[in-house]
């Protein structure tokens, strides 16, 4: 059985139809590339996907168990995570304190524990002190976990919204223009870690425009013009694909 099933999900904005009945399945470990062009409906796909949008129609099923139309920290909480194309992290708090804020969600102690300090608290705090850098570390920030998170270059900035996905425990990273803003040394190197990532167990959702990252990363690619799927496969088979050319191209009429 697939990790998650998308079965025929839409989403209408009045009389737009961002999303038109889109299905795509992805399996445990998989990297899988969702592209098109501009306006395509790629971000409100993901806005589905994490419940910041809710489904017009259709079905969203993770592990089993259907995800769709639930508040976005329920579905964190399940297992999936995200990233935004335009970076949302706490400029004005430390590259420690965003990822903290990410293991939150999975926190063990009860309020009591946190009012009075308890030993259970400390050792939880502790423990998640302690697992913030290492995904820092895995990442390449350790040496910048004090650094308040507006300082960071814009690359740091986007790995440091990765780490802060990562660390609420998801079995999905979806990641929205992870290599945005990033030179291409930058972008190599984001594409070595998502690849990291994938050997670690993670499953990776992504979206992306760099087609030097995508063709040599994805698994799977699916692409979405319009709001409907127009291609899915293998990155030569998609790189081959007369629709997606055209519909990347523009169609001569
Ligand atoms: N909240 C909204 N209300 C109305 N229309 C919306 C809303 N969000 C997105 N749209 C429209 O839905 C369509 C798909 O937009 P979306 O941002 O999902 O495309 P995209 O493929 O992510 O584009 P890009 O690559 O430029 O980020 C666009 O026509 C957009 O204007």
């Amino acid at each position: 059985m697939a990790l998650m099933e998308v079965k025929n999900i839409s989403k209408h904005f009045g009389g737009l139809i961002a999303v038109n009945k889109v299905n795509f399945e992805v399996n445990e470990g998989e990297i899988i590339s969702i592209i098109g062009p501009n306006g395509a409906g790629k971000t409100t796909l993901f806005n589905l996907l994490t419940g910041v949008n809710q489904l017009t129609e259709g079905e969203i099923i993770f592990e089993g168990k259907p995800i769709h139309n639930k508040k976005p920290q329920e579905i964190v909480k399940a297992g999936l995570a995200r990233t935004f194309q335009n970076i949302r992290l706490f400029g004005d708090m430390r590259v420690i304190e965003n990822v903290l804020i990410g293991m939150h969600i999975n926190t063990k102690y009860s309020f009591l524990d946190l009012l009075f300090r308890t030993k259970k608290y400390r050792e939880v705090e502790k423990e998640k002190h302690q697992k913030a850098i290492e995904i820092l570390d895995s990442i390449g920030l350790k040496d910048k976990v004090h650094h308040y998170a507006s300082n960071l270059p814009y690359g740091e900035q986007r790995k440091l919204e990765i780490a802060r996905a990562i660390s609420t425990n998801a079995k999905i990273l979806l990641l929205d223009e992870p290599a945005a803003g990033m030179n291409p040394q930058e972008s190599e190197e984001l594409l070595n870690f998502i690849k990291s990532l994938r050997d670690k167990g993670y499953t990776i959702i992504l979206i992306e425009h760099d087609m030097n990252v995508v063709m040599n990363i994805s698994d799977r690619i699916y692409v979405i013009d319009y709001g409907k799927k127009i291609a899915e496969g293998l990155p030569a088979e998609i790189a081959n694909n007369k629709r997606v050319i055209e519909a990347y191209l523009g169609r001569s009429e």
